[in-house]
């Protein structure tokens, strides 16, 4: 039995004041109490059988410490003696795991165990901590992190100081920490600095100061390759560098779909655990050069002049964006553009195909890209021009608290696709229902006759800002002349970053990062903290 084969310690020990067998296999930790007899020495009768126990992956172990505990044998005879000294020996152990304390988020559990003597209690941290140690877990222990101070509330080095950086301390993890001192400064930082000794690049802020995170360290990553300029067509390399967030800004979409929460701790310990989710990104052209890259949202239209009217208001904090998008939804704007796209070839991908990402996700897992194939010789490309309100490429389902289900729901973190939602031209009314929907969590925001939705590999966008000839009207001498309307121009919100440049060409490169954060969990499935599947004991009763 493969479980079996894999026992490293196994012990009985005291938890809660009860004799529990602990055992500690190379993936899982197990305690429960057993139902034939033990003593306190440790003897256990074999086969035996755990009544009720519960399994914590080593995965979700975020430490083992020493516990500094007087035992009541020892009390009792210190007090008859008169001494009131704790004993030097340290017999107690305590383990850090994640808890789930619903709605996604995370917190710490600490279950102690109590030891017979020095020497067992000695052995079961070094064997715990040597499983922490081993590579398959992937645990960082160098990080370079940039904390944003006027993100969101402006809390974000409260946030680090208060509750981030004990939990990295208790996990070991060395954290060299820069208090940004304007934009860009972690963009340069990344890509002029050594970066060597880390393991990864967190930043405690939103969106935008991820951006800086995801653009430096793409860039410095093909700078260090030696891509300098890119076309659509040229492979990029992935980084090494595993990347983090911690929210502290406003929207937080890429915390808040990666890890289902926007929760500083939860976050710490997706990040402390080291398990990681593959994230698709876009590259936006200009020719043969790369503008920007990005992961979450690139709109254009309304959430683009949302976004350039919501910087005038960063005092109010996050609230801005509720303001700016009330002004902006009370003056209706329409933008023209050509659109041309290369659909997904599976049909069986779509945003309205009802699919969610959930952590190990097997869309994201068994999708099939062919890097390597031109995209220009395709005679796949679609066309849409039209006249519109908004235009978003959505390339993770870009969850947060104005949309909990997120903009497009069934996009996906790691399918290599984007997810186009065009709102076309409409009423101010029907525009509202359709964002109502994309807040509620209940109704197919999609489901207007008014919204065009494609899922992408990669477009083109063209701005039209004038209209045809259309329209004729006499001049002032009499001559029949054609008359032509400005049309609105508008500019990109990239993951709340202003973009001014109009025509771009975009790319979804599949997986080209890796996010410290295990993707959402399906809460519905989760099992329940009594192992159900992995341990000796419930094997050998199934
Ligand atoms: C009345 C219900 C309206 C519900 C509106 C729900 C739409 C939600 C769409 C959220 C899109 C977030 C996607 C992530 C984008 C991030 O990369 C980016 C940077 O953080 N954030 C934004 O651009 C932040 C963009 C935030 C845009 C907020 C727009 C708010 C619209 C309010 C309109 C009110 C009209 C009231 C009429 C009576
Ligand atoms: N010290 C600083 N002073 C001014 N701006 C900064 C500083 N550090 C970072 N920035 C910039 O602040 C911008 C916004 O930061 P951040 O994304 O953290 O918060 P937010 O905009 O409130 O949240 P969200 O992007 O989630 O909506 C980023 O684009 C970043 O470049
Ligand atoms: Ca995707």
């Amino acid at each position: 039995m493969e479980a079996a084969d894999n026992v490293l310690l196994k012990t009985v020990l005291i938890h809660n004041k009860k004799n529990c067998l602990v055992t500690l296999f190379s993936t899982h930790i197990c305690w429960g109490l057993m139902s034939c007899g033990a003593d306190a020495i440790g003897q256990y009768l074999e086969p035996f059988y755990y009544q009720r126990h519960e399994s914590v992956p080593i995965q979700e172990i975020i430490a083992i410490t020493p516990e500094k505990i007087q035992h009541a044998q020892e009390k009792k005879q210190n007090a008859s003696l008169g001494i009131e000294l704790i004993s030097l020996e340290t017999r107690s152990f305590c383990l850090h795991v994640v808890k789930r304390v619903g709605g996604h988020r995370w917190r710490v559990r600490k279950v102690i165990f109590d030891c017979p003597d020095g020497q067992a209690c000695g052995d079961w941290i070094d064997a715990v901590q040597s499983r922490l140690n081993s590579k398959e877990y992937g645990r960082p222990k160098h990080l370079l992190t940039f904390i944003n101070p006027f993100g969101g509330k402006r809390k974000a080095v409260k946030i680090y100081e208060e509750k981030i950086e004990p939990l990295f301390y208790l996990a070991g993890i060395a954290s060299e920490v820069i208090v940004t001192e304007r934009a860009n400064h972690a963009h340069d930082y990344i890509l002029e600095e050594d970066l060597r000794h880390y393991d990864g690049i967190i930043c405690v802020g939103g969106d935008g100061m991820f951006a800086e995170l995801l653009n430096g360290l793409l860039r410095r990553t093909q700078q260090d390759a030696g891509i300098h300029d890119a076309n659509q067509e040229t492979k990029l390399v992935n980084p090494r560098l595993k990347l983090g967030v911690i929210p502290g800004g406003s929207t937080d979409a890429v915390v808040y779909t990666t890890c289902g929460i926007n929760d500083p701790v939860t976050s710490a310990l997706h990040i402390i655990i080291g398990e990681t989710v593959g994230v698709d990104v876009c590259s936006i052209h200009q020719e043969n050069q790369i503008l920007r890259y990005c992961v979450s949202m690139l709109a254009y239209g309304y959430f683009g002049d949302v976004l350039i009217d919501s910087e005038k208001h960063r005092w109010m904090g996050p609230k801005r964006y509720d303001w700016s998008g009330f002004k902006r939804w009370c003056k209706k704007f329409v933008y023209e553009a050509e659109i041309s796209y290369l659909e997904c070839p599976d049909t069986r991908h779509h945003p309205r195909d009802g699919s969610r990402c959930f952590a190990g996700c097997e869309i994201c897992n068994s999708i099939q890209h062919s890097e390597g194939e031109s995209l220009y010789s395709d005679d796949k490309w679609q066309t849409f021009q039209g006249r519109f309100i908004s235009f978003q490429s959505i390339t993770m389902p870009c969850r947060c608290d104005l949309s909990p289900n997120g903009v497009s729901p069934s996009q996906h973190l790691s399918n290599g696709y984007t997810d186009l939602i065009i709102a076309k031209e409409c009423s101010q009314v029907d525009f509202l229902r359709h964002m109502w929907r994309v807040k509620s969590k209940t109704t197919d925001q999609f489901d207007f006759d008014f919204v065009e939705v494609h899922r992408v590999k990669a477009f083109k966008f063209r701005p039209i800002l004038e209209d045809g000839e259309d329209e004729e009207n006499d001049d002032s001498n009499g001559r029949q002349r054609l008359r032509t309307r400005q049309l609105r121009a508008s500019s990109w919100n990239c993951d709340g970053e202003v973009l001014t440049e109009g025509f771009i060409d975009v790319k979804v490169h599949h997986q080209l990062i890796k996010l410290f954060a295990r993707n959402i969990e399906d809460e519905r499935q989760l099992k329940t903290d009594f192992c159900e599947t992995s341990c000796y004991s419930c094997s050998a009763r199934r």
